[in-house]
């Protein structure tokens, strides 16, 4: 998600998490047969409690880890209404593309960062 002050939205994911205390772009898993586009939402929804617009699709980017491959669908996205709530992150900060790098993000959105 992007402000109007072209700030980017970086939450903290939770400890108890896979990946917990990386630092990530928010989403979540796409169920089988859902749209991306819906899946977004629905997450969005879930995980901030509130609704976005979607503006572009950014790409797709993958990453193998110990785990298995997580594959990111990346979209441009903006607040639908002036409100949200951390339901699940511990954290999050608005920032510039220049101070993205400053956080710990997760290794498959270093790409992300260097798309931005
Ligand atoms: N949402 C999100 N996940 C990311 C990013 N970077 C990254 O490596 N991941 C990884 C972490 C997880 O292994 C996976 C996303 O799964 P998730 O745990 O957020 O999905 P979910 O909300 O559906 O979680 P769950 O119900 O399965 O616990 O992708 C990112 O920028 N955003």
């Amino acid at each position: 998600m992007v402000n109007q002050n072209q700030e980017y939205f970086c939450c903290q994911r939770p400890i108890n998490k896979t990946m917990g205390g990386y630092w990530e772009f928010p989403g979540g898993k796409i169920k089988q047969d859902e749209d991306p586009v819906n899946a977004l939402k629905r997450e969005i929804k879930e995980e901030l409690d509130t609704n976005i617009n979607v503006i572009k699709f950014l790409g797709q980017s993958q990453y193998d880890y110990e785990f298995g491959r997580v594959i990111l669908e990346v979209f441009l996205c903006e607040l639908a209404e002036n409100k949200y709530s951390l339901i699940e992150h511990q954290d999050s900060k608005w920032l510039r593309k220049e101070e993205l790098s400053k956080l710990d993000f997760a290794p498959a959105d270093i790409e992300i960062l260097e798309w931005l």
